[in-house]
């Protein structure tokens, strides 16, 4: 398993970096501005590993949630999933099913990026539903994020037309409801205030800012 993951991980990481020319260009920048930017020495990579199973006790037929409604929180996540369950909220406020195909990968934009965009790219809700009784789901979502050190600032995209009033409010909207606020400090203290929201039992080591690449599987964490 651990040879496969690890492969794996390489293998998002530099897709991770591809999407990255094209965000690049697609916002009217050089072609390499996210990767000098933003991900240097090397992107932060968090992988999940999910296996869903059906619940027990199903309340009247009604759709049970294994993950509620909630938006990722930085850069570009890569979720690869073995079967359908997971549901985005579209720009007309309906809910729709992402499919899932052995071939097909699906990119999400996080909180961070959105802001760092004034709402130009946009972190959209979306939620997953439980398999039905006698299924399971495998996902596995992959956190693309900004390196350790890189400092978050809101890119100069003067260049490009201005929102309209209604993105403008509607980009408010959802920066009112992010786990960050403001858009200033380097990415690793944002990382740090989300794994511990989230993971609040955990035994964390002090993070500390890192110019060195990788130090990936030095770090022990106490569970
Ligand atoms: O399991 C999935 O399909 C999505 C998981 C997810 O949205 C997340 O971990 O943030
Ligand atoms: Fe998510």
């Amino acid at each position: 398993m651990r040879p496969a993951m690890l492969s794996y991980i390489d293998q998002v990481t530099n897709l991770g970096k591809c999407l990255s020319d094209e965000v690049s260009l697609s916002l009217g920048l050089d072609v390499n501005y996210m990767r000098e930017k933003f991900l240097s020495p090397e992107p932060v990579a968090i992988v999940r590993c999910f296996k869903y199973y059906a619940p027990e006790n199903v309340p009247n037929g009604k759709p049970v949630w294994d993950i509620g409604e909630h938006t990722d929180f930085g850069y570009l996540t890569i979720l690869n999933q073995g079967s359908s369950g997971l549901q985005i909220l579209s720009p007309n406020n309906e809910w729709i099913d992402v499919p899932a195909q052995e071939d097909l990968l699906v990119c999400n934009v996080g909180d961070m990026f959105d802001m760092m965009t004034n709402g130009r790219f946009k972190s959209v809700p979306h939620r997953v539903q439980s398999p039905s009784t006698g299924s399971y789901r495998i996902s596995f979502p992959f956190f693309f994020d900004f390196s350790w050190d890189a400092t978050m600032v809101h890119l100069r995209l003067d260049h490009l037309p201005p929102l309209t009033q209604k993105q403008e409010q509607e980009a408010k909207i959802r920066w009112a409801n992010t786990t960050f606020t403001g858009v200033s400090e380097v990415w690793a203290h944002y990382l740090a205030k989300k794994v511990k929201k989230v993971f609040s039992d955990l035994d964390l080591p002090d993070f500390e800012h890192n110019s060195k690449p990788s130090t990936r599987f030095t770090v022990a964490v106490n569970t």
